[in-house]
């Protein structure tokens, strides 16, 4: 019987010659969640997504993803799977819509083609050859081809890298529908407004190890952080750390008699606790002596 995590990982290790990239990683995710795996450049991401994905051996480690490991996934469980690698698929000649199409083919249920074609923003391209595409537009492309085989599971690996605003708002959007129709996702990403905007949990990863896992609010203990108010006093910006920053605004308030002038209220934002998180693990790396020689 299938357990009630779409993914579940214990100890996973992956060595190549000259790097452990993942070093006893565990990981769940619960169906039906975003699940945001955040991480610099290097981190094993990448390649722990693609032994979930079946791409890659594991070298040690128990893996479940959708009740089965992904050593052994056949081409049912594989139909279940939807990805968005970090490199497109090529396939310079094929029109957007005959792309879709063609992909939707592999799939037992498959999503209606002209709907992701419309959810993706690409309608207006739909006739156009995808070598003619532009960065952003094709990456859009594979987020439909990720999407159309109706996955239970998705796999996003920086899916919004190169989007203008305006795609990356229609891609959360998107994103919030699959999930609200149950779908389970994994999504990479660097950008901190994205994990925080989409994801249910983050996990931060550095040096092939699971620094953290924790929703965006509490990573890092940022939802009992000291929070900065400031604001403009007549002799010039003024800044106060305080846990009662309610209390602080109220004595403002009652001190200017009205407006404030240029008042805010802050606490770290999901970046400044994911830099902290990361800078740690940074001071207690090994010292790259040797790779600099
Ligand atoms: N096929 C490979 N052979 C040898 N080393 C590899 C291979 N693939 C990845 N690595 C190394 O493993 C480490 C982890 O790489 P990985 O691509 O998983 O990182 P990532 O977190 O996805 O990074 P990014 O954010 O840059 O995509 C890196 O040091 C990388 O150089």
């Amino acid at each position: 019987m299938e357990n009630d995590n779409a993914v579940r990982v214990r100890g996973l290790v992956k060595r190549y010659p000259d790097k452990v990239a993942v070093d006893g990683v565990d990981l769940d995710i619960h169906r039906g969640e975003v699940f945001a795996l955040l991480g610099p450049n290097g981190a094993g991401k990448t390649t722990a997504t693609e032994i979930l994905e079946g791409y890659r051996r594991a070298d040690e480690g128990e893996i479940s993803v959708l009740g089965t490991d992904p050593a052994h996934g056949d081409r049912h469980w594989r139909a279940r799977l939807g990805i968005v690698a970090q490199t497109s698929r090529d396939e310079a000649e094929l029109s957007v819509a005959e792309l879709v199409y063609h992909f939707a083919g592999y799939y037992p249920a498959p999503r209606d083609p002209e709907q992701v074609i419309a959810a993706v923003g690409l309608e207006e391209k739909r006739k156009t050859r995808t070598r003619k595409l532009s960065g952003g537009q094709r990456r859009r492309l594979d987020v439909a081809l990720g999407v159309i085989g109706n996955p239970e599971l998705l796999f996003l690996d920086e899916p919004t890298t190169g989007f203008d605003p305006e795609a990356r708002r229609q891609f959360w959007t998107l994103i919030e529908e699959l999930r609200t129709e149950g779908t389970t996702i994994l999504l990479t990403t660097h950008y901190l407004d994205e994990a925080e905007h989409l994801a249910d949990r983050v996990g931060v990863i550095a040096n092939g190890k699971m620094v953290e896992v924790a929703t965006p609010d509490t990573l890092g203990g940022r939802g009992a952080r000291t929070a900065r108010v400031s604001w403009l006093a007549a002799d010039g910006p003024r800044e106060i750390r305080t846990d009662r920053p309610s209390a602080e605004v109220a004595r403002l308030l009652a001190e200017y008699g009205g407006e404030i002038p240029e008042l805010q209220v802050r606490r770290p934002s999901l970046e400044d606790i994911y830099l902290e998180l990361i800078g740690s693990v940074d001071a207690t790396a090994p010292a790259l002596e040797g790779a600099l020689k």
